[in-house]
């Protein structure tokens, strides 16, 4: 997925300006940035959910420009959003069939990577752990072969051994070649599994590299205002 030049925002709020990042294929690209930086923004416009005022989106080699966010789901592009992305009322069985194409996908890709999520089947999403919770709308990402996989903060709030297991997720969907867009508040983590790194502030690329470029810790605190 590339996006190219890309500005965006809400009414008369600028929020992206003339950001340029592209997910190579089998890659995985860690979006790091501080609060307000944009990188939720970034997403939505990515999975269709916003539409930029200006730049272009394309996916495997097509401009996807300005398709809604069901068509871009469609083609190949997973967004896991920031927050528990699941319906509470529903069940897990009725979360996982809104989130996968066939039932044989649930039973044959999800079920076996989240093995709980299995025991739990007819229980309320919204009864659920939060780390239940966050696996639930992680599960999404198993539900097929996709192009990009959006991930937003997807271990926010959660317990260290929670977020472990997370991360043991990410790193199977990446060794299975599935492309990653990672935006993490745990920034050593996500550049241990990142490819390539992109640094947003104030709603433009300030770095753009690969994590050894980075440096050091004490350059990621100052950039991103934490170091964990
Ligand atoms: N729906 C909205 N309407 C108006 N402004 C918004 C909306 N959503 C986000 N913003 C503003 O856009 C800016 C960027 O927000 P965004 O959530 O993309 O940043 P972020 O980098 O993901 O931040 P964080 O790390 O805190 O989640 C912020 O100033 C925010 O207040």
């Amino acid at each position: 997925m590339r996006l190219t030049g890309i500005t965006a925002g809400y009414e008369d709020t600028t929020v992206l300006r003339g950001v340029d990042l592209t997910i190579p294929d089998n890659a995985v690209v860690a979006l790091l940035g501080p609060n307000g930086a944009g990188k939720t923004t970034l997403l939505r416009v990515a999975s269709g959910l916003l539409r930029p005022w200006s730049g272009t989106i394309e996916l495997d080699g097509r401009d996807v420009t300005g398709q809604p966010s069901h068509a871009l789901a469609a083609a190949g592009v997973c967004h896991v959003p920031e927050g528990r992305g699941v319906f509470p009322g529903l069940t897990v069985d009725e979360n996982l069939r809104l989130q996968a194409p066939s039932r044989t996908a649930v039973a044959e890709r999800v079920l076996p990577a989240f093995p709980r999520l299995g025991e739990r089947l007819t229980q309320r999403a919204g009864s659920l752990s939060g780390g239940e919770q966050q696996m639930l709308a992680l599960a999404h990402a198993y539900t097929g072969r996709h192009s990009a996989v959006l991930l937003d903060e997807v271990s926010m709030g959660l317990a260290p051994r929670i977020v472990d297991e997370i991360f043991e997720h990410l790193k199977v969907l990446a060794a299975s070649g599935t492309s990653l867009l990672l935006v993490e508040q745990y920034v050593k983590r996500a550049l241990e599994l990142a490819d390539y790194v992109y640094v947003l502030r104030r709603g433009q690329i300030e770095f753009a590299g690969e994590p050894w470029q980075l440096g050091t810790d004490a350059i990621l605190s100052s950039y991103l205002g934490e170091s964990s």
